[in-house]
């Protein structure tokens, strides 16, 4: 499209949509590409970190995480580690509707899981309503990448960035190796995140 033909709210935010969506096209067809091989070393590797996280996971700790899908990163036996640990761990359940903050209920086993909305596997057990972030320790973020500023690219919804602002936890984005990446667009509306968990590195403090 034609600059001058853009429409002009503030030309940041129309750049940074743009810009977001070219992004996410991108860190998208890199996930495609990798093979089987790649992605279950990288969930095991993942998993093997919590032993060394940089903040208490073991028993009193609630951590809210989310069950990876597709091409994402991680898998359930990253649930599964947390639970042994006796951590207490929340998953989102996405609201009807439009965007809005998301809902959340306790994992208690792949058993508890069903497939709703968008292909997601969801949590089957009591909603705790947006609120139960408040009680949270530790936040894993999905994210398809995140800069060393902890601009967080999600997948475009909002969903996380309504559910985060005013949450005090430590905010930690679930990427592959090469998704943290020295920048991305950043609108007002995003919310930054302290970490990335990455499989080579572990846990990385952002800026
Ligand atoms: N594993 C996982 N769970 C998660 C997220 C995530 O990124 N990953 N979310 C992170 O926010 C929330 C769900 N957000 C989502 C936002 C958009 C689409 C999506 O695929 N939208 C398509 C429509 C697909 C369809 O209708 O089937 C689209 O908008 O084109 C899915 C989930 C909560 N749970
Ligand atoms: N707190 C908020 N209140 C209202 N609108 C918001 C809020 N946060 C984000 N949005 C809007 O939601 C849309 C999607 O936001 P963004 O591109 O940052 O999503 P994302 O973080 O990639 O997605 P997700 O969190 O679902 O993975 C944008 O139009 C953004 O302006």
């Amino acid at each position: 499209m034609p600059t001058a033909g853009r429409p002009r709210v503030s030309g940041c935010e129309v750049t940074g949509n743009a810009a977001k969506t070219q992004r996410r096209a991108e860190f998208s067809a890199r996930r495609a590409a990798m093979s089987m091989y790649e992605r279950e070393q990288a969930a095991a590797d993942l998993s093997e970190w919590i032993y060394s996280a940089p903040f208490r996971l073991e028993y009193d700790v609630t951590v809210a995480a989310y069950i990876p899908i597709g091409t994402e990163p991680g898998s359930l036996s990253f649930l599964d580690a947390l639970s042994d640990r006796d951590v207490r761990v929340l998953l989102p359940v996405v609201p009807d509707g439009a965007p809005a903050p998301l809902d959340w209920a306790r994992y208690s086993g792949e058993s508890s899981l069903e497939t709703r909305r968008f292909g997601l596997l969801e949590p089957t057990g009591t909603l705790l309503g947006p609120d139960a972030l408040d009680a949270v320790d530790v936040v894993f973020v999905p994210a398809l990448g995140v800069d060393r500023r902890g601009t967080r690219l999600g997948r475009g919804a909002g969903y996380y960035d309504r559910s985060l602002t005013g949450v005090r936890a430590e905010f930690v984005a679930v990427v592959y190796d090469d998704e943290l990446v020295d920048e991305l667009p950043r609108e007002p509306t995003d919310v930054r995140v302290g970490w990335a968990l990455t499989p080579g590195r572990g846990f990385v403090e952002l800026e």
